[in-house]
């Protein structure tokens, strides 16, 4: 079983009977949707899956789990979902997938945020990853060139030869910053920009990270 999977299926354990379960995007929240789904049918587990973009719906339907829009539901119990970063103070960054704006509502409206990663994601610090700029397509070559002259290194997220559009329509700037030694400072800044819909920065958050590691998952709770 690789790091993922094992993550995947402990993170599952957290979901109970009645709760209304968000479900992250990626390589990792696959494996969560799918033991929720072998639940759903073989032990009758009885959720409602809130998705966070259209792969997670897609998967989620196929497992055959009920499913409710952010917006048809009161609030969320627990979101689970992978990350592409997290530092050593459990900020995180995400959107490798390109699905950071959903993700980030939906865990907003969550009462409990579980991350699950294998351990080559915890990080010192932010930043190797290229960091995830959501943006909308008006004006975006100027968004572009203003990242490009502080510095960051931004390039375009594309799909084949077109630029990859969003489950909401925007396009994506991948900013490569190597390290970002102020999270809270940067996340402000391109929350203040125009055109920046959201970004890849997911801070103080999380509540638990599940950590898949060769010697078996490390578990932190109660980290806010
Ligand atoms: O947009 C995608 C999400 O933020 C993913 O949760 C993140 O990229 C991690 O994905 P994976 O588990 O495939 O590494």
């Amino acid at each position: 079983m690789s790091l993922k999977e094992d993550v995947g299926i402990k993170a599952a354990s957290y979901v109970k009977n009645g709760m209304t379960v968000g479900l992250g995007t990626g390589s990792t929240a696959y494996y969560m949707i799918k033991e929720i789904g072998r639940k759903v049918k073989e032990e009758n587990l009885n959720v409602v899956g809130v998705p966070t973009s259209s792969t997670s719906k897609k998967q989620a339907e196929e497992m055959g789990i009920p499913i409710k829009s952010i917006d048809e539901v009161d609030k969320v119990d627990v979101i689970i979902d992978g990350a592409d970063e997290i530092s050593a103070d459990f900020q995180g960054m995400k959107g490798g997938g390109a699905a950071l704006l959903f993700e980030k509502i939906v865990a907003t409206y969550t009462d409990q945020v579980i991350w699950i990663v294998d351990e080559s994601k915890m990080v010192d610090k932010l930043g190797k990853f290229p960091l995830p700029v959501e943006v909308v397509p008006y004006g975006q070559q100027q968004l572009f060139q203003l990242f490009a002259k502080k510095g960051y290194k931004p390039s375009f997220r594309m799909d084949q030869k077109a630029k990859k559009v969003t489950d909401s329509g925007h396009s994506i700037i991948d900013l490569h910053l190597e390290q970002i030694d102020h999270p809270e400072q940067l996340a402000k800044e391109l929350d203040e920009t125009v055109g920046v819909i959201d970004h890849g920065l997911f801070l103080n958050m999380v509540n638990t990270v599940i950590i898949g590691r060769p010697s078996g998952a490390e578990i932190i709770s109660d980290i806010r």
